[in-house]
């Protein structure tokens, strides 16, 4: 193990890595609220102000995995939609079976220039984890119970509210609803025999109806869908603490990209094209499992140095008040902070999951 790596690996680095994200994350959600009576005034201007606060957060996450792990990004896709990524609204679609793809996301967001604003539909009990759920309330994220007699009404109004937006976003549908667990995808595999839809190997079934209400919503504001399908190197399944631990990590993401109109307006038809899609996507992942590589040619973009500028400062700002380090207080406030993170972290670690997609459901309900 190299000089670099034993540090990355030290505990008291950690303490200052959370410290620092804790503590800037709060001074950002706070500058989010004051940004509130804006809304009432300017509301493109108090959207704008948001994105950038928002960044600054985000992209320390960012930075964490392109400069402190050093994890690579190769990016699969046609030489001919690359010039439209980040120049569009787009839709995507993404494969959930690891700790970290929500990050992967964030890494490609920021290499095209929309990590501040893009969104997602995320499951509302990620709205209450503070620093990153309390700023997705300013960057108006799209939440949902996963009960869909309550969700038609309030996601198709949130993603109303976003035709509107100032600024380009990608919008993040994980299709399959949660994490892929063998439990899970046993039980989703039965819901696919009883409607007479062939098994898939590598993901669950996806959930159609939140992606039909979000074509529907964001059709003449959103150009496209990306169909995107991710994939470590070497089988490894990367985790947050492997990230902050230095560990690095080869990340390929195959994206292909689907103009709007070609899905179908009628939920039934954009259902089945939305199940075809994902038994498109499995035959991916099995050649990526047989060859190492998704199909077609490599257009990787670079890392910008952008989050690590801005994790820089933050270090500057927040660590020059702590020249002594040893100081009792800021120890103290540094364990807290690391306490903090590790129970955010047990946010993404799939063994803690909630049940949702574990239980046997009666197999002819509508
Ligand atoms: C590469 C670039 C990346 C760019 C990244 C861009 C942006 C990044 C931004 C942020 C990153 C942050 C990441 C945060 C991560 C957050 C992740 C989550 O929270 S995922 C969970 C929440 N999201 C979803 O659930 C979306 C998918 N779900 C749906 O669409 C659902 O339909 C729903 C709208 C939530 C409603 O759910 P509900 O359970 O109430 O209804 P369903 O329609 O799903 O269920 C009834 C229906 O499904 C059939 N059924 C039953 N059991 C199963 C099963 N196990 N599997 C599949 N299907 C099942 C049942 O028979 C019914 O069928 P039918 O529809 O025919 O009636
Ligand atoms: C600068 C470095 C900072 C160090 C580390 C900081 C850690 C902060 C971690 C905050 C993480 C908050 C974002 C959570 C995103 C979680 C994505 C996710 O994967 O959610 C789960 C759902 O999809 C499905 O849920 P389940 O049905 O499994 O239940």
């Amino acid at each position: 193990m190299g000089v670099l790596q034993l540090l990355k690996s030290q505990f008291l680095c950690h303490l200052i890595i959370c410290y620092v994200f804790v503590v800037s994350g709060l001074i950002i959600n706070l500058l989010q609220l004051c940004t509130l009576p804006l809304w009432l005034v300017s509301k493109q201007l108090a959207r704008r102000i948001n994105i950038r606060l928002a960044y600054c957060v985000s992209s320390q996450m960012v930075a964490a995995l392109e400069w402190w792990s050093g994890t690579e990004c190769t990016l699969y896709t046609d030489p001919k939609s690359y010039p439209l990524y980040g120049n569009e609204n787009a839709i995507v679609v993404l494969n959930h079976s690891f700790e970290i793809d929500f990050l992967c996301g964030w890494t490609f967001c920021d290499r095209f220039g929309v990590l501040g604003s893009s969104k997602v539909l995320a499951k509302k009990e990620l709205a209450y984890v503070p620093i990153i759920g309390w700023m997705w309330y300013f960057l108006e994220i799209v939440f949902c119970k996963r009960k869909w007699e309550e969700d038609r009404r309030t996601v198709a109004q949130s993603l109303q509210n976003l035709r509107d937006y100032p600024e380009n976003y990608w919008f993040l549908l994980y299709c399959e609803g949660t994490r892929f667990t063998p439990k899970k995808h046993q039980v989703s595999m039965q819901v696919a025999e009883s409607k007479g839809l062939p098994k898939l190997k590598y993901h669950l079934l996806p959930r159609t109806k939140g992606f039909w209400v979000t074509v529907q919503n964001l059709r003449g504001t959103a150009a496209a869908v990306y169909d995107s399908t991710l994939n470590f190197r070497n089988n490894e399944s990367p985790t947050l603490l492997g990230i902050l631990n230095g560990k690095k990590y080869h990340a390929d993401l195959y994206v292909r990209r689907i103009p709007l109109e070609m899905i179908p307006e009628d939920e039934a038809e954009c259902a089945a094209w939305l199940h075809k899609l994902y038994q498109e996507k499995d035959s991916f992942q099995e050649h990526y499992t047989q060859t190492g590589c998704f199909p077609g040619p490599t257009v990787s973009p670079p890392r910008r140095p952008w989050s690590l500028i801005n994790w820089l400062f933050w270090c500057c700002l927040l660590l020059y008040p702590l020249d002594n380090i040893l100081n009792v207080l800021s120890l103290t406030l540094s364990f807290t902070a690391s306490l903090g993170v590790r129970w955010m972290i047990g946010q993404t670690e799939i063994d803690k999951g909630s049940s949702y997609g574990n239980k046997e459901v009666p197999l002819n309900r509508n």
